[in-house]
């Protein structure tokens, strides 16, 4: 854990963990559009947090805020126990931030970008040039780090922009869409680089249009609507706040399909398909009853799926988004 002195919040296990970035009444507004409308945060140290948000919800706004970039226009915050208006300084000096934009000089070799980066950091050239090397060799850029980075994949590119905010070992990382326009393998690849920085104690506040990311990394997200926080939780406690589960039962023979149907008068019927869709959440318990009643009947269907509520049908039931191409009849 960082050694900060950081306020604390009560955990689910009633133990008291440290609050990473704290947030309330969090306001911002360009002319007569209030982009943050009071955002309330609490982030426990060490743990990933991801802000969700449809394209212009507020995001960057968000992580501009917290990271000292821009002035809110009301609320207050906290980050790695400083506060963000009495001392940007200190906030700065805990933090790394890699954004949208990123912070690599395409003219200048992989190496110098970090060089450059120890020297804002204050650190002496012999340090400089020690965490320069550590870091390359971390992230897969000592070959590379004598060529120019304009010369870099887009994997590439991030990856040193990561290890470029790195260089100070900020105890909170900020990062803004940090796989947009990677490849699968370079998305994955970063997502262990996250999970890895978060192993070491680092807290991470990403931001991100993909909610695969956040279900895969995050241990809480927050949605962003409207200029407020629709829906905050675990990824889990998420998908619990919308209906949708369900069990699909398929059939070939017209006669056990209808057996069924009639056997289960709150299934949904698809006589075209022979199938059948059962309310439920998909639990083992509800999965064994559903089995244990088709064998009661003698009957036997040619193909079971269990549909339960992703973050995308999160996402679109609590944001304004629409469901462009989605239908609840999508079957995982
Ligand atoms: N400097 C600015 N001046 C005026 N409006 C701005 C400014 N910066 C952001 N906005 C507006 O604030 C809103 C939120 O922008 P922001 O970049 O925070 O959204 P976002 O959730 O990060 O979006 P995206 O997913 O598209 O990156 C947008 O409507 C944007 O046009």
């Amino acid at each position: 854990m960082p050694s900060f002195g950081m306020p604390t919040s009560s955990q689910g296990d009633g133990h008291p963990s440290p609050v990473a970035v704290s947030a309330v009444g969090l306001r911002k507004s360009y002319g007569d559009k209030a982009v943050l409308d009071g955002i309330d945060l609490a982030i426990p140290a060490g743990t990933v947090f991801a802000l969700l948000g449809p394209n212009g919800a507020g995001k960057t706004t968000a992580v501009k805020i917290l990271s000292t970039l821009i002035a809110a226009d009301g609320g207050h915050a906290q980050v790695a126990g400083h506060d963000l208006a009495a001392e940007p300084q200190a906030v700065r000096a805990a933090i790394g931030v890699t954004g949208q934009f990123s912070a690599v000089d395409g003219l200048i070799t992989g190496e110098e970008n970090m060089l450059l980066m120890a020297d804002l950091r204050h650190l002496s050239r012999r340090k400089g040039r020690q965490v320069t090397a550590e870091l390359l060799e971390r992230f897969d850029l000592t070959e590379a780090a004598k060529k120019p980075a304009s010369t870099y994949s887009g994997g590439m590119k991030r990856r040193l922009d990561i290890a470029m905010t790195l260089v100070g070992s900020p105890q909170i990382i900020f990062l803004d869409e940090p796989t947009t326009g990677l490849d699968p393998r370079a998305r994955h690849n970063m997502w262990q680089i996250i999970r890895e920085l978060v192993n070491g104690g680092v807290t991470v506040f990403l931001t991100t249009q993909y909610l695969e990311e956040a279900d895969e990394l995050a241990d809480r997200i927050a949605l962003l609507n409207g200029g407020r926080i629709a829906a905050e939780g675990s990824a889990d406690e998420l998908k619990r706040l919308i209906p949708g589960g369900h069990v699909r039962l398929r059939f070939s023979d017209p006669a056990a399909y209808r057996c069924a149907a009639s056997a289960v008068r709150e299934a949904g019927r698809h006589d075209e398909s022979l199938s059948l869709q059962i309310p439920s959440d998909g639990s083992q318990r509800e999965l064994r009853s559903i089995l244990d009643w088709m064998d009661s009947l003698g009957i036997e269907a040619d193909e079971l799926t269990v549909h339960t509520p992703d973050l995308d049908d999160v996402f679109f039931t609590l944001t304004d988004s629409g469901t462009p191409g989605r239908t609840k009849e999508d079957v995982r």
